[in-house]
Order: structure tokens, then C-alpha cells, then sequence
């Protein structure tokens, strides 16, 4: 769907904060950035210096293993470089379609620089007339955008009407870009039989449970792609395991060895990651690259994260133009947004590792 662009000759200053996680941008960065996630209330459900303590103990823990597939990349993430691009052709697109307001998309991490609260010194700066906050997670979980949203409403003390973007699954551009990456890299099985593989960063089980709309909105978003493209044999699984607690299943090593069993190849998309970085570089083409080769799952095929696709950065534009013009995403419930009512006040929820399950994750 695309929007019909603000009324002209307004002269606003909109600024659109770009959630994202964040990663370290080098071999020394990679503890502190594990600490911060650690350390979130989100994540850990500890008290402060419990939690704090443990946040510690586990970034310690996991230092070195995380270096080590940090190095298989050059040493840190590429999240901000592929984030500086995406807010790049945003902030380009907006200008574009509203040529009498200044737009600026600035970069919020949750969990690396540039972190939440420089983000909110650079928006105040600019004096805003209007801020939206979008996230790089198109679907919504508590340990995601609620984390985010929460941090930069504690955090954002400056100007301007503030609305947010909480999910947008099935946004049509975003839909369009994922079917465009899959239909390129099914083209590369040639004729060999491929299952499509939607592979998802999984959540703790227990948040789905208690209400967490995540695993819904990726079945949102599978079933309009496989719609979209008439696919046939795909499935949905779950990646990125942390710590002893039952996660969304099934896990995305089982569901390449029951592709082998199946006699067919794979297609994996990275449905929830909207750009390259550790867990699609490293977990879905190194690891699970080389158990395919081990079980006999070929061809093994990776589709790409939509990243600047010029239909998934009009999807973001389309997101911050409704949010602007005050429309209620409709996927969210009846005219509000369940999403934001229900799970951005993060007391009311659970964390994702319990006490009595935390101190096993390093
Ligand atoms: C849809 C996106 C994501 C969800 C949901 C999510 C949940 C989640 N993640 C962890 C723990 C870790 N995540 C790590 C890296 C990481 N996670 C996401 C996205 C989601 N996480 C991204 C984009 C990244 C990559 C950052 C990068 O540097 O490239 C890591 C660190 C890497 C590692 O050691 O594997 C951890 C740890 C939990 C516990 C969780 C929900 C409970
Ligand atoms: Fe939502
Ligand atoms: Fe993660």
C-alpha cells in the first residue's frame, strides 16, 4: 500500500529514530556489547545488581566464542554500516516525497554506538517538529522493540508530536522485497528440489505464552510471502538459541536435517533480520552451511537480508508517513496498537531468562 505523501509546503522537521539492536565494532567492543544486552530487564530477569553481577559473569563467559565468529567477519559487526545504509536511502526517499519538510532518519542501538541515548542528544539537537520511532524489527517482540521503545521514551527529553512504528509484518514492500530476494536465490537450485526455509531468531518459549505477539507476526509475514509467491514446500523454523530454556521451535539445524531426510535442498531466508550481520553471516552460511554438506541437504541457498531493496525502504517510508499522519497500523487490533498498549510497559511482562535459568547461559 503506499501512502499519499503530507500536504506540501508544511516546512516541519521530522526526525525518524531507526531502531536497532547494535553490534561491536571490533574484537574489543564484543564484551561490553554482551554485557549491555546481558544487562538488559528485558533479557535478564534479575534485580539491578543481580542482574548487573550476572551480566558480567556471562559476557565474560561468552567473550572469546563470540570473538572467534566476530573474527570470521572481520573483527565486528557489519549491523551499522548495512543500518547507516538503510538510513541513508530512507532519509533520501522521505526528502523525496515531502520536499518542503526536513528529514532526518538518525541510527538508536539498543545495545552498541551509537546507542539510544546519543541518538536522543542528536534528535534534540535537531529541534524536531515530529519524531517517529521505527524499528528494524518488523515483527514485535518484548525483547525487541518493546526493549528499544521503552529506552528511548525514558531516554528523549526534547521537541516534537512523538508517535511510533510498532510492527509492520505484512507491510506490502516488505513483502514485496522478500519475495523478490527468495525468487533469485530459488533461481539459483536450477531445477534441484528446495524447501524454503523461513528462518526466525527464536524468543524464549514462555514469552509467546505469556502473549508476546512475535511468533504470530512471523507467521504473519510467511504466510504473505508463500501467498505471494505460491510456494509449495517451505517451513518455519527457529534460530539463535541462548541459554537451557525451551525456545520457539523447531530449531533451524533440525529442520535442514529433515529437509535432507526429505530428499531436498534449501532456500533459507532470514525473515525477522532485515540486514547481514553475525547471525545470518556466520550462523546461517559458516554453521549450518557446513551441516547441510554434512546431511546431504543440497543445494544450500541463502537468500539475502532485504537491506536497501528500494520496495522494503519504501516500506519504511510508507511506515513513517502513516505514523505521521496519525493511521493505526490495522494488523495491531481494532483501530489501536495491541503491541505497544499490551508490551511496552516491560514491568507488566516477564524477562526472557528467568533467575532460576540465567545463570546456565554463558
Ligand atoms: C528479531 C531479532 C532478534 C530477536 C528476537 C532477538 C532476541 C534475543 N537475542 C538474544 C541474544 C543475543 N543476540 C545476539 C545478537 C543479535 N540478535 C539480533 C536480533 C534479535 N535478537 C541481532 C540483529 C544480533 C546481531 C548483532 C551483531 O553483532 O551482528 C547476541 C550476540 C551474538 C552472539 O553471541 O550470538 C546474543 C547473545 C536473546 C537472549 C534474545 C531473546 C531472548
Ligand atoms: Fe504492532
Ligand atoms: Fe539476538
Amino acid at each position: 500500500m503506499s501512502v499519499t505523501p503530507l500536504k506540501s509546503g508544511s516546512g516541519r522537521r521530522i526526525a525518524v529514530v531507526l531502531a536497532n539492536l547494535g553490534g561491536p565494532d571490533g574484537p574489543d567492543s564484543v564484551k561490553p556489547f554482551l554485557f549491555n544486552l546481558f544487562n538488559d530487564p528485558a533479557i535478564i530477569g534479575l534485580p539491578g545488581i543481580f542482574r548487573t553481577a550476572l551480566a558480567k559473569l556471562i559476557s565474560s563467559r561468552r567473550e572469546k566464542p563470540a570473538q572467534e565468529n566476530y573474527a570470521l567477519m572481520g573483527g565486528g559487526s557489519p549491523l551499522l554500516p548495512e543500518t547507516r545504509k538503510q538510513a541513508e536511502a530512507l532519509e533520501a526517499l522521505l526528502n523525496s516525497q515531502m520536499p518542503h519538510d526536513e528529514t532526518r532518519v538518525f541510527i538508536a542501538m539498543r545495545y552498541w554506538h551509537p546507542m539510544t541515548d546519543e541518538a536522543a542528544r542528536a534528535v534534540e539537537a535537531f529541534r524536531p517538529d515530529e519524531v517517529v520511532f521505527l524499528p528494524l524489527y518488523p515483527q514485535y517482540s518484548t525483547t525487541t522493540t518493546a526493549s528499544s521503545l521503552k529506552l528511548w521514551r525514558k531516554t528523549y527529553k526534547g521537541s516534537g508530536r512523538q508517535s511510533v512504528v510498532c510492527c509492520y509484518p505484512q507491510a506490502d514492500g516488505f513483502i514485496a522485497a522478500q519475495a523478490r530476494v527468495i525468487g533469485e536465490a530459488l533461481q539459483k537450485a536450477e531445477d534441484k528440489p528446495v524447501r524454503v526455509l523461513f528462518s526466525a531468531h527464536g524468543i524464549p518459549s514462555k514469552l509467546v505464552k505469556q502473549g508476546d505477539p512475535y511468533q504470530a507476526q512471523i507467521e504473519a509475514t510467511v504466510a504473505a510471502v508463500v501467498a505471494r509467491m505460491g510456494l509449495s514446500d517451505w517451513a518455519i523454523c527457529y534460530q539463535s538459541k541462548v541459554g537451557p530454556m525451551e525456545w520457539l521451535g523447531p530449531a533451524t539445524p533440525d529442520a535442514i536435517k529433515q529437509a535432507a531426510a526429505d530428499g531436498v535442498g534449501a532456500v533459507v531466508v532470514p525473515i525477522a533480520f532485515v540486514s547481514e550481520h553475525i547471525e545470518t553471516l556466520v550462523e546461517l552460511d559458516i554453521e549450518y552451511g557446513e551441516l547441510a554438506h554434512q546431511v546431504g541437504c543440497h543445494p544450500y541457498l541463502r537468500a539475502p537480508a532485504v537491506g536497501i531493496d528500494p520496495d522494503f525502504i519504501g516500506a519504511l517510508a510508507d511506515e513513517t508517513l502513516k505514523a505521521i499522519q496519525g493511521q493505526q497500523a490495522p494488523r495491531c487490533g481494532n483501530g489501536s496498537c495491541a503491541c505497544d498498549n499490551r508490551f511496552a510497559k516491560l514491568e507488566t511482562t516477564q524477562p526472557a531468562i528467568s533467575a532460576k535459568n540465567s545463570a546456565s547461559v554463558g
